[in-house]
């Protein structure tokens, strides 16, 4: 199924104006070559329709020797912006950036914001984009569970599978993802619906098992037998299965970088749009796959780059692991139950 033009154009026009885009702001669009040309056009034609001053600033791609895969969450760190103080300047100049050439978990990005300016990120399909269309009820029901997860000061994750994992918080801000940009030097990601937070450094400990079913990203794959993950003073120090923990440990030791077993970012899911099967209907270079991320009762896990809320793990190997079916705890009071999103009442999706 494909999206027409015109009904991308429209989407553009209501997460714009989520977003607050109108005729007081200047829109950049940043892209590169390998930007969906259909997102780029869509974007332009909705900013201008709803008055927007709009500009458009294209970066040469930027590829490291040693990136490996088609996945934008592949390499993180260094992008095409690195090293680029004139593009940046431009793109600080807006009040607003689509960004369908990714600049996540990038210190530029972070600088960028920094001005006030907004960030919007869109390189997902058109048609995951249209599925995953944002409103205001994702809004008031990730910042709910917002309220309740920058206040804890434990996250416990427990499963079935034999997951025990305890994260002490604090020391990091709440990242919450509704998929606009409306407040000033906000970073959001159409499409998204989910929120996380850091652990704090070096706390983070216990056991986390990958059960059949759950999702590695930027492998794109679902796990077919149990990995087990040992985690020790806020990273993760064994990782233990059959081929599936080779092949995780095997690409891990690729970066020669012992950063990349920092635990990243951790939280829950809270996308009824997002569905855990729709990683199985895309190609792998269809976008990150934003479903693993955002469905409903996941716990999203994650390992590398902590720039985003200020540390200093500027590792490239970034991994993305949701898990289904884990009861996810704060403080002692359940959020996530095997799976299925329990409080705070305001966060769950009204059933009928
Ligand atoms: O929206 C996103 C996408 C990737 C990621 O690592 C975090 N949030
Ligand atoms: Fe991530």
């Amino acid at each position: 199924m494909a999206v027409n033009e015109s009904q991308l154009v429209q989407l553009f026009e209501q997460v714009l104006t989520l977003s607050k885009v109108d005729a007081s702001q200047s829109v950049a669009i940043l892209k590169s070559h390998y930007s969906d040309a259909r997102t780029v056009r869509a974007a332009t034609d909705a900013a201008l329709r709803l008055g927007a001053k709009v500009y458009a600033v294209e970066l040469p791609s930027f590829n490291h020797p040693r990136a490996m895969g088609n996945d934008m969450t592949a390499y993180c760190g260094d992008t095409a912006l690195t090293g680029n103080p004139a593009a940046q300047r431009a793109l600080e100049a807006a009040d607003l950036i689509v960004d369908t050439m990714m600049l996540l978990h990038s210190p530029e990005q972070e600088q960028i914001l920094k001005t006030g300016t907004r960030i919007l990120l869109a390189v997902e399909p058109p048609e995951v984009l249209a599925r995953m269309l944002p409103d205001s009820e994702d809004k008031a029901r990730v910042l709910a569970a917002a309220a309740v997860l920058e206040q804890a000061k434990l996250m416990r994750v427990t499963s079935a599978a034999g997951s025990d994992f305890r994260a002490p918080l604090g020391q990091y801000p709440t990242v919450t993802e509704y998929g606009y940009a409306d407040e000033p030097g906000r970073w959001d990601h159409w499409p998204s619906g989910f929120l996380f937070t850091w652990p704090n450094e070096e706390q983070a400990e216990g056991v986390l098992v990958l059960d059949v079913g759950d999702i590695l990203l930027p492998f794109k794959s679902y796990a077919r037998e149990r990995i087990t993950l040992e985690i020790e003073q806020g990273f993760v120090t064994g990782i233990h299965g059959g081929f599936e923990a080779e092949y995780l440990r095997e690409y891990m030791k690729y970066f020669k970088d012992p950063e990349v077993y920092g635990i990243s970012h951790i939280g829950w899911g809270l996308q009824p749009r997002a569905q855990w099967t729709a990683m199985g209907l895309h190609d792998k270079n269809d976008g990150m796959c934003m479903d693993a991320r955002a469905f409903y009762g996941n716990f999203l896990f994650s390992t590398g780059p902590n720039t985003e809320v200020g540390g200093t793990r500027k590792t490239p190997c970034h991994m993305d692991i949701a898990l289904r079916r884990c009861d996810i705890s704060l403080d002692g009071q359940t959020v996530v139950a095997e799976g299925e999103v329990i409080a705070p009442a305001a966060s769950r999706v009204r059933q009928g």
